[in-house]
């Protein structure tokens, strides 16, 4: 199943998916505001939906190509298809167990726990659904297992796909690209969830930083230069007394036409695919931004559906399988590019707090601090210790994958 956020399709979508989104959380009445007019100043439609699409039909291309047959289902957290429709429908079909594809590549209370207690809701209600229809035993914890993908940000398919999309927007920078400097921009968090994300993983920052200096190595030796790059931030929101992650994209734009520079690469590396962020926080309102302070910025593509970016998620589909099967013997060889090593299968106890050491509370699925009586048994335990485990640190060479 491709988990992702979820968007609006249509202007009458826009609130009642705000509302979504926003449910239990401090955001002021005038940012929604504001972000609804982002997605109305596009007729009320986000990119997002057709790219997972497209990413649906990309990875069932390269299941196919491997000849590996399954099923791929799309569920959202925030939109239609929802996440319960999803999994109703897999299950329908015959699946008793499900690996979710999350579209969040880093780790984070955001890109992390939020869609395994979204998760943990949806099979609540699931069961809720499979009760109603007669089975009197089906429980949250029985109705479907469900497995989440590890976080994918360094692993050399996404790092590759990020390097080729980068050196195309410095091709198309021509003969400004000489000395522009790349610019990487995810998506702001709230300096409280950066270091619940760090208390017990590297942050969401540090792992941004990671993937950042792989990809302007890559392009470096690719171009046959150095590449001065740094992390930016956008889509800020909360209210202004909270602080969230620094500097904003408009802000570093201003002061690097302050020091003399012309020409820039914005890479989007934070976001997997065109969001309404990119369409409006970056494409919309930071290259406007830097025409006003008179620098000529090329905004990278996203990895969407790039060869390397969806070969490299089937390569960690067959990994987890491999994983799975481990106890039977098969080796696991675990590929990351970088410093950080593989993210966990299962997220450890604790992983990804909203805030640094306060418990959210909330049911959450795929983690081994799931709630043992609804979840363990449906969500698969550690790896055991039969077999080989590997992990093989990948420089970005010309054939890394
Ligand atoms: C880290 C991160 C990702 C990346 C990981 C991932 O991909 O999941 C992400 C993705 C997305 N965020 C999205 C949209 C929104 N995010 C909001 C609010 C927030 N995002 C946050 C963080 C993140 N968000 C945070 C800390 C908040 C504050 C509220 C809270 O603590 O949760 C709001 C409310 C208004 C506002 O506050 O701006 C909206 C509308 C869309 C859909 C875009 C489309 O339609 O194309 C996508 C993919
Ligand atoms: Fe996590």
């Amino acid at each position: 199943m491709l988990y992702s956020f979820g968007g609006p399709n249509a202007p009458e979508d826009v609130l009642p998916f705000l509302k979504n989104v926003t449910r239990g959380k401090n955001i002021p009445e005038e940012r929604l505001v504001e972000v609804g007019e982002h997605y109305h100043h596009f007729g009320g439609r986000s990119p997002i939906n057709a790219q997972n699409l497209a990413l649906v039909d990309a990875l069932r291309a390269e299941l196919a190509r491997r000849g590996v047959d399954l099923p791929i289902a799309w569920g959202n957290r925030n939109w239609e298809p929802y996440t319960t429709q999803a999994l109703a429908d897999l299950r329908a079909g015959g699946a008793r167990r499900v690996l979710a594809i999350v579209t969040s590549a880093y780790g984070s209370y955001s890109g992390c726990r939020q869609y395994r207690e979204n998760l943990a809701a949806s099979l609540a209600e699931l069961a809720d659904q499979v009760r109603a229809d007669g089975d009197d035993d089906a429980t949250p914890g029985t109705v479907l297992a469900v497995d989440k993908l590890r976080h994918y940000f360094n692993h050399p398919g996404f790092v590759r796909a990020n390097a080729d999309a980068v050196l195309e927007a410095y091709d198309e920078l021509a003969e400004d690209a000489a000395d522009a400097p790349l610019v990487f921009v995810t998506h702001s968090i709230p300096t409280t969830m950066e270091e619940a994300s760090g208390a017990r993983r590297p942050s969401y920052r540090t792992q941004h930083l990671d993937v950042a200096a792989l990809v302007a190595a890559e392009v470096g030796r690719r171009l046959g230069r150095e590449v001065a790059w740094q992390l930016a931030y956008c889509s800020r929101s909360g209210p202004p007394s909270q602080p969230w992650l620094e500097p904003d994209v408009n802000d570093l734009l201003r002061e690097l036409a302050g020091a003399g520079t012309r020409a820039a690469v914005l890479s989007p590396v934070g976001f997997v695919s065109d969001h309404m962020e990119v369409a409006f926080d970056l494409d919309t309102e930071a290259l406007e931004t830097a025409r006003e302070v008179g620098i000529r910025a090329v905004r990278a593509g996203t990895v969407s559906t790039r060869e390397p970016f969806v070969a490299g998620l089937v390569d960690l589909v067959l990994e987890r399988a491999a994983a799975e099967r481990h106890e039977h013997g098969e080796p696991v060889e675990r590929v990351t590019a970088g410093s950080l090593g593989a993210w966990p299968d299962v997220c450890h106890t604790g992983c990804c707090l909203l805030r640094a050491g306060v418990e959210s509370g909330v049911p959450a699925a795929c983690g081994e601090d799931s709630d043992p009586t609804e979840w363990l048994a449906t969500t698969a335990g550690p790896v055991t210790t039969a077999g080989p485990v590997t992990t093989r640190d990948t420089t970005m060479t010309g054939d890394a994958r």
